[in-house]
């Protein structure tokens, strides 16, 4: 595991979309998992804005970690935030891109969504394996949709399930932890001040760490990688 601290939210956005400029350099496709949340929109803006030029985006396919179960034009949907702050502004092809279905019925799409998966991506030891899934956190340890009330969810022989918001009740479907761990890389995208308890809690593995689903993030290649502000890393020694 490797955790990387930059001073602000823009030099995490910069110093990440210089990584995954890297990380896709390859002449092949390359195909990434989107989080959505308010993180990946700054992200999203200085990757299209300052770094577009650099990306060959013919090879990459998009997919979503997570995506709320509401219409695709609805201010809540992942993917609408990511057209309108990635997408729009990027030469990406249409085919490369592979959205979650927020309208659909929940379950059919978790089920539709995980056989998307086994049809589009490489294999690793017999499962979909992406080459680089983009995570969040939020302020009580979920990651994707997988909430800590909803933990069990993480271990799903299913690559896809539908989760609960714990205090909205609103439905979504995420990546279950069997496909999170299969990628070839992990990034996790965590910025401000109130993510600092859990980020020191969950990266120093303290008493009781294993309550929160971004502890089990643990990709069998061991390539995860923190990007942290400063004000989330704050309480890391
Ligand atoms: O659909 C979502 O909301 C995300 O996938 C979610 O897991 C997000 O990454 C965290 O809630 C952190 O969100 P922030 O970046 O806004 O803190």
């Amino acid at each position: 595991m490797e955790v990387k601290v930059y001073q602000n939210k823009t030099k995490v956005a910069e110093e990440f979309s210089k990584y995954l400029i890297e990380k896709s350099a390859d002449e092949k496709a390359f195909h990434i998992a989107l989080s959505g949340g308010s993180t990946p929109k700054i992200v999203f803006d200085v990757l299209a804005e300052e770094f577009a030029g650099d990306v060959n985006w013919r090879n990459i396919h998009l997919y979503w970690g997570d995506e709320r179960c509401v219409a695709p034009d609805d201010a809540e949907s992942n993917y609408k935030m990511t057209v309108e702050h990635l997408i729009s502004k990027v030469d990406i092809p249409e085919e490369n891109i592979h959205r979650i279905k927020g309208e659909a019925d929940p379950k059919l799409e978790a089920k539709r969504y995980g056989e998307l998966l086994e049809k589009e991506l490489p294999k690793e030891l017999g499962l979909p394996q992406f080459d680089l899934v983009i995570l969040g956190m939020g302020d009580d340890g979920h990651t994707a949709s997988i909430f800590p009330h909803e933990i069990e969810l993480w271990v799903s022989p299913d690559n896809c399930e539908v989760a609960i918001h714990p205090e909205s009740g609103q439905r979504r479907v995420s990546l279950t932890g069997r496909i999170i761990n299969n990628a070839k890389t992990v990034a996790f995208l965590v910025t401000g001040e109130t993510k600092a308890e859990k980020v020191k809690i969950i990266i120093d593995r303290e008493e009781g760490y294993l309550i929160y689903p971004a502890s089990h993030v643990a990709p069998k290649t061991k390539d995860l990688v923190w990007f942290l502000d400063a004000a989330a890393a704050k309480l890391l020694t």
